[in-house]
């Protein structure tokens, strides 16, 4: 049988003296779509960080089996594509070499980029429609548009696996459709795994296989949409009023005024 792309198993981290992740266990098969879900602080993003190698605590990180502390890091740099929350926007640099970016553990150290990296690069930018901005600096594009750019650079990095913290945050609708039909097109055409978090509940169930509810640094529910998005439980871990609909790719969640 083929490893889980991801296994985490009874991981914890600490930071700044408080326990963020109080013993987590996670496993994300081959070609996958999971979506850690959860309110503010619970952990989502600690625990992307690090199945992205970023942060180790006690426990287990393994990626396709390989313990992830004994991947170097341009190894697992080819497994492994982050796009953070927030990440730094390097100053003066255009579309075109941010997304450039995610081709550095294809070009030998002292090396220079390749036709192909050009070429990947390029291809990155035109599926996700930032063509037109390729010789835009990047600090100048709106939040949406340096939202799609830094997807842009994790894709073209060309890794296995995808970890995706709140991809859509500042997306208006039709780009977050448009941006996660992209990813679940790669996932199916090209077998990636997707390793999400995201705040609203209705997308999260509508595209991930399974959904992780992770609240106070541990796993409060783990399942498809269907068993995790219940009024029950959302009530009771982000303490709303919510509604909880039928839909035709799974529950839509309807946050409802208080009576
Ligand atoms: N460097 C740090 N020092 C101290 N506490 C930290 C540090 N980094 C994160 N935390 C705390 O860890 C907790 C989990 O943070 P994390 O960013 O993982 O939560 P999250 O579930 O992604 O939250 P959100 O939905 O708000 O993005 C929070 O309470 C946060 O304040």
């Amino acid at each position: 049988m083929n490893a889980p792309a991801v296994r985490v198993h009874d991981l914890r981290v600490t930071l700044g003296g408080t326990p963020v992740l109080a013993g987590v266990d996670l496993t994300v098969a081959a070609g996958e779509w999971v979506t850690v879900i959860g309110p503010n602080g619970a952990g989502k993003s600690t625990l992307l960080r690090a199945v992205g190698g970023l942060l180790t605590g006690p426990g287990e990180v393994t990626l396709f089996g390989t313990p992830i502390g004994s991947l170097r890091r341009r190894d697992r740099a080819r497994v492994v594509a982050t796009v953070a929350q927030s990440p730094v926007v390097p100053i003066g640099m255009s579309v075109f070499d941010y997304a450039l970016l995610g081709r550095t553990p294809y070009i030998p150290p002292l090396g220079r980029e390749s036709a192909a990296d050009l070429a990947a690069a390029h291809e990155v930018l035109d599926r996700l429609d930032l063509g037109p901005f390729a010789h835009r600096e990047l600090a100048t594009l709106s939040g949406g548009e340096r939202q799609r750019v830094f997807l842009a650079r994790a894709l073209a990095q060309g890794a296995t696996l995808l970890l995706l913290d709140e991809p859509t945050s500042a997306l208006d609708i039709g780009h977050q459709q448009e941006v996660l039909e992209l990813v679940d097109q790669l996932r199916r055409e090209h077998g990636l795994t997707v390793l999400a978090t995201m705040h609203d509940l209705s997308i999260a169930g509508e595209y991930a296989d399974r959904l992780v509810l992770l609240a106070d640094g541990r796993v409060a529910a783990a399942g498809p949409p269907e068993e995790v998005l219940t009024e029950e439980l959302l009530a009771r871990h982000y303490r709303a009023h919510i509604r909880v609909i039928p839909g035709d790719h799974g529950p839509l969640v309807v946050p409802v005024r208080p009576t």
